[in-house]
């Protein structure tokens, strides 16, 4: 039965078991074909609304009030047209103002700058499915982010690797390598390259050069920008794609007139720093960020800068509309340890009391949100977040207004179902309740 504990305003509704035992649904991590949970599956098919492994469609009757005008909240700053681009004269006056008159270090610059390429990358490519990251560094300053990304990159969970063919012997940039090297980040030369980088990389970071680029590539970045255009018509034929992500401008194009002859690397991300230069604009990939969070408002009155502001305390910041995704596309690949029935706590409520328990270890944010879904007297189900305030092998426990639209829902019908999902473990678990399981007031 469910108890509803008067609490002041607030209702506490307890869940018992009387003849059903619980049922966890341990969806994305068991093999679904292990005996233990084939009662569980058949149940839980029969039970629900829509048969399992079948495509269900959940459509609207009716609009809702105002749904007609909800979906053009549009930014106009993600109009990449009204953002400001500088010229390659206009980026070195704004780098030499910045170390200048402005007491910026080119450490300090460099640090935020390659943190903001290593966070846009975070943004758009998970370490779990794009986990080794090549960054091809210059000479310059350009290289210089590229080595700072690769350790923040190393932080965030990726495996990166570095191939830094032309050192610049100043202590920064020794000093970024030592880091790196204490890191075991391994340093890979152009001749122990692979042959086909999208065999051994997920992304490929070119840092080769920014805004300082003038004429042709020298050797051995011909080679190398060659490697990233070449690899890009391949994967137009074999569909295997290594992501190219570029810092501030795709190395070897011209800094204001873009990819002339339109023979150079197509990135697929561009990371813009300070504000776009000009051949930004001529960049057609999907994923175009801004970062080097630390323009003065000096300067963006001086350049007239036009930039999107950054939400929150993020480095990063997206320019122009996110691409369109294709939902039916959108999927992790979770991979989880093991789960067999000897591994399974005789009573359900031990093991959600061990799993809660390695939730809260993981440190995920609130662990104890889960989905309650009611049906009130029509039959017409509804869900929403509510907070777990405490369990025990009597029930689960929640807060609720006696008059809020689940309250009224379990006062006309006792069954309900809760969901607990942790994204972080790849776990989810469910906790239904069927004919067997009433509630009571007190
Ligand atoms: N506030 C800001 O603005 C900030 C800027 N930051 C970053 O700095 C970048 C600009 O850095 P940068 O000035 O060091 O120049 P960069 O483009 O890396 O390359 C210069 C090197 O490349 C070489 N080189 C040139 N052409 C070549 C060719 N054809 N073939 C071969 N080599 C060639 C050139 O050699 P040189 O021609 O002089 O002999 C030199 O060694 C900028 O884009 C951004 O990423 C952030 O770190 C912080 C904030
Ligand atoms: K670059």
């Amino acid at each position: 039965m469910l108890r509803l504990v008067r609490k002041r305003t607030t209702m506490t509704c307890l869940f018992f078991k009387q003849s059903l035992p619980l049922i966890f649904n341990f969806s994305l991590n068991i093999n679904t074909s292990h005996s233990f949970y084939n009662p569980l599956l058949s149940r839980l098919s029969s039970s629900f609304l829509y048969p399992i492994q079948s495509p269900a469609v959940l459509s609207f009757c009716s609009k809702p009030p105002g749904s007609e005008v909800g979906v053009r909240s549009v930014r106009s700053m993600q109009n990449s047209e009204s953002i400001s681009y500088l010229s390659q004269r206009e980026a070195a006056e704004i780098d030499e103002t910045l170390m200048g008159p402005l007491g910026f270090s080119v450490d300090q610059l460099m640090e935020l700058a390659g943190l903001s390429v290593a966070t846009s990358i975070a943004e758009v490519y998970k370490p779990s499915e794009y986990k080794r990251v090549l960054a091809v560094c210059g000479p310059g300053n350009n290289g210089g982010d590229g080595l700072v990304a690769a350790r923040h990159l190393h932080h965030f969970g990726y495996k990166p690797f570095v191939c830094y063919p032309k050192r610049t012997p100043k202590p920064l940039y020794s000093g970024l390598v030592t880091q790196l090297e204490s890191l075991s980040v391994p340093f890979i030369s152009v001749e122990d390259l692979p042959l086909d980088l999208s065999e051994e990389f997920d992304i490929l970071l070119d840092a080769m050069f920014g805004f300082s680029y003038h004429g042709v590539p020298r050797p051995p970045f011909d080679g190398l920008i060659q490697m990233l255009v070449s690899l890009r018509n391949y994967d137009q034929t074999r569909q295997k794609s290594p992501a190219i992500v570029s810092v501030d401008i795709p190395s070897g194009w011209h800094v204001e007139e873009g990819d002339i002859g339109g023979a150079g690397i197509k990135p697929d991300m561009l990371v813009s720093l300070t504000a776009p230069k000009l051949c930004a604009k001529k960049f057609c990939g999907p994923h175009h960020f801004l970062g080097g969070r630390f323009v003065p408002p000096s300067i963006a009155d001086k350049y007239k800068l036009n930039l999107p502001s950054y939400p929150g305390t993020s480095m990063c910041v997206r320019i122009g509309k996110p691409p369109q995704i294709d939902i039916s596309a959108l999927r992790e690949n979770y991979i989880s340890p093991e789960f067999l029935e000897e591994q399974v706590e005789a009573d359900p409520v031990d093991q959600f009391h061990k799993w809660f328990e390695e939730a809260l270890a993981a440190g995920l944010k609130e662990p104890n949100a889960m989905a309650l879904s009611t049906a009130g007297r029509n039959g017409k189900p509804s869900s929403r977040i509510v907070l777990l305030k405490g369990f025990d092998k009597n029930g689960f426990v929640w807060f609720t207004n006696y008059e809020s639209q689940k309250g009224h829902q379990l006062s006309e019908n006792p069954h309900a179902s809760l969901l607990f999902y942790w994204d972080g473990l790849n776990r989810q678990v469910g906790r239904l309740l069927f004919a067997g399981w009433s509630f009571k007031l007190s």
